[in-house]
């Protein structure tokens, strides 16, 4: 099986190497279709279907080279019934004809980052200068930093991709 990740964020790739046993698994940067740090999650979701989409493209007409296509996006956003803004992940998989769609765990973000983001700054680096890191999003991620360890961005990831995979993997669907 061969599956490609739209994304040059190794972790990405990591995430859904992590979940689809010995499939062969490329990444390409491919375009998201929403800004660098999508807010709510009808954009974090769109991201991820755009990305999952483009990369599964990349193998050429109805995809002669790819079973299926990956995408994952970060994004804020709120829940009903709290008031704090919190990390969300999506991931989208596609076999160039349907789609399936899973999140990742949330994660609430400190008052001092959320009102950053809220003024138009992007998580990522917000959470470099907070921490003094370097590319924290390609290491254990906002995911990591905000439980004290107790997850990573890779695991957070894997964990929205093997809901995205269920449509594809289960009967039940
Ligand atoms: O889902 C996440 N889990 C984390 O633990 C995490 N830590 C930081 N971020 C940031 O969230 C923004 C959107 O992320 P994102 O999906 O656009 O990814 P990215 O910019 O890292 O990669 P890519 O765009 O090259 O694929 C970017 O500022 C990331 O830095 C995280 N997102």
């Amino acid at each position: 099986m061969r599956i490609v990740v739209g994304s040059a964020n190794p972790v990405k790739k990591a995430a859904v190497e992590a979940v689809v046993g010995d499939a062969t698994v490329d990444a390409i940067a491919v375009p998201s279709g929403v800004p660098e740090q999508p807010r709510g999650h009808a954009e974090t979701i769109a991201g991820a279907q755009t990305r999952a989409w483009e990369a599964f493209d990349t193998g050429g007409d109805e995809s002669a080279v790819y079973d299926y296509g990956v995408g994952l996006e970060g994004g804020v956003a709120s829940f009903d019934g709290a008031d704090d803004l919190y990390l969300v992940m999506w991931a989208a998989v596609t076999d160039g004809v349907r789609v399936g769609r899973g999140a990742g765990p949330s994660v609430r973000l400190p008052s001092r980052v959320a009102v950053r983001i809220r003024n138009g700054e992007e998580l990522g680096p917000v959470m470099d200068d907070v921490l003094g890191t370097d590319d924290i999003a390609k290491k254990e991620g906002a995911a990591g930093a905000l439980t004290g360890g107790r997850i990573d961005r890779e695991t957070a990831l894997s964990t929205a991709v093997a809901g995205a995979f269920g449509p594809f993997v289960s009967e039940l669907y």
